[in-house]
């Protein structure tokens, strides 16, 4: 195998292909609040034992509430940009479901550029909940899948997932600080080599190696 970990091309500017971008400080606060107030929302009616009436009157007070957001909605495919920690700009789908910043069906995660990779920390409620307790397989996967997504699309340039590898160690557990990690072991071509982590209490939960294939940009 060529092994090459140089970076491997600019990162592309979704504008140049028709995608709105959207800068994440720009990004109204009162938004980011409802975010966050809907995903305890979720949380909410997901657990709720309440009365009948109550329930009626949130069923009513949430359906009008669609009706006027849903009044001025984005264009699908928009994306964010946003500048890590380290200065570095990266661009995402401003919905995605995993690291959308205006999805409140995703969970809060922030992935941080690192050296050969990306990390960054989550705690999950029980909107995410498989086996009583712990995290659903599918949502570790997805988690891990974004990780190592990210993780290709920082060091060499954004790319589609061709194959998840997902191995799963220990339960991973709600409630708790899980520690989320990628890095790019080698590339070939278009082909990225990535494994990702997500550890509990410095344990490995969930372990993954995928193969990213590089959008083919700038080769024409
Ligand atoms: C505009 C700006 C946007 C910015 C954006 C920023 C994003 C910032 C971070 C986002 C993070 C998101 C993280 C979530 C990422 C998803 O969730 S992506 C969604 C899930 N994945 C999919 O839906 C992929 C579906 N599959 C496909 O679209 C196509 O099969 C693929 C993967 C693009 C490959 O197709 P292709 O481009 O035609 O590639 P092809 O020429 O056939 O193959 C290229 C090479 O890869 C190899 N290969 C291809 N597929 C495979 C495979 N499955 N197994 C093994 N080898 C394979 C080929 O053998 C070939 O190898 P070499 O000949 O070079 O040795």
């Amino acid at each position: 195998m060529t092994v090459n970990t140089q970076p491997v091309a600019e990162r592309p500017d979704p504008r140049a292909y028709g995608l709105p971008v959207v800068e994440q400080d720009q990004i109204p606060d009162e938004l980011r609040s409802l975010v966050d107030g809907v995903r305890n929302l979720v949380d909410a009616v997901s657990n709720t034992e309440a009365d009948s009436a109550t329930l009626a009157e949130a069923d009513a007070a949430v359906r009008a509430l669609n009706d006027r957001l849903n009044a001025a909605r984005r264009e699908v495919g928009t994306m964010v940009r946003r500048t890590m920690g380290d200065g570095t700009d990266e661009f995402g789908t401003i919905t995605n479901v995993v690291a959308g910043t205006t999805n409140p069906a995703a969970p809060p995660l922030d992935l941080e550029h690192v050296e050969g990779g990306v990390q960054g920390t989550v705690t999950l409620n029980t909107t995410y909940q498989g086996p009583p307790g712990l995290v659903h397989g599918g949502w570790i996967a997805a988690l891990l899948d974004q990780a190592v997504g990210s993780a290709s699309a920082v060091e060499t340039s954004p790319g589609m997932t061709a194959k998840l590898e997902v191995n799963y160690r220990q339960p991973t557990p709600l409630f708790t600080p899980l520690e989320i990690s990628a890095r790019v072991r080698s590339t070939e071509r278009r082909k990225v080599y990535v494994t990702g982590q997500i550890r509990a209490h410095g344990q490995v939960t969930a372990e993954a190696e995928a193969l990213m294939i590089r959008i083919p940009m700038d080769e024409g």
